[in-house]
């Protein structure tokens, strides 16, 4: 998959949230912090890494900052986009089956290296429920 990343911190768990997804054979575009030069305010960083997956031009979005609150908000004003805050491994699997999320929040401050591999293990190993009702939740909460 071609993943985009965003962080408003050069901190060492998206730094190691880059080489993950770089190990699981995935192509990473970053943003932010972890691209120099570019703007690094949440805000601005993690609507250009969602843009991508609204725009096509990346299959999913990973999105964080200190909290991780502001990059989930600003991710969801993108039309198109459903990012998921996850601060485990059980949320990450179900922000996948039943929110269908496309975009994965992550906390720089909660996020250690060992919860990070299990999360981003639930999250690429999870496929959206087929079930109706959760299709109808996915497409109401889809602008
Ligand atoms: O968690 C965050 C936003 O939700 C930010 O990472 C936190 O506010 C720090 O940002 P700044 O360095 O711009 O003050």
């Amino acid at each position: 998959m071609r993943i985009s990343v965003s962080s408003d911190m050069d901190q060492p768990v998206a730094r190691a949230l880059v080489a993950n997804l770089r190990g699981r054979g995935h192509e990473v575009i970053t943003y932010g912090a972890l691209s120099p030069g570019d703007d690094p305010q949440w805000a601005v960083c993690s609507q250009a890494a969602a843009s991508e997956v609204a725009a096509g031009t990346a299959d999913r979005a990973v999105v964080c900052c200190w909290t991780g609150t502001g990059a989930s908000i600003a991710a969801n004003k993108v039309p198109g986009v459903r990012a998921a805050l996850c601060t485990d491994a059980y949320t990450a699997e179900g922000a996948r089956r039943w929110n269908d999320a496309n975009v994965l929040a992550l906390s720089l401050r909660l996020t250690s290296e060992p919860l990070l591999t299990e999360i981003l293990e639930a999250w690429f190993s999870t496929e959206p429920s087929p079930e109706e009702e959760d299709r109808q939740n996915v497409a109401h909460v889809t602008r």
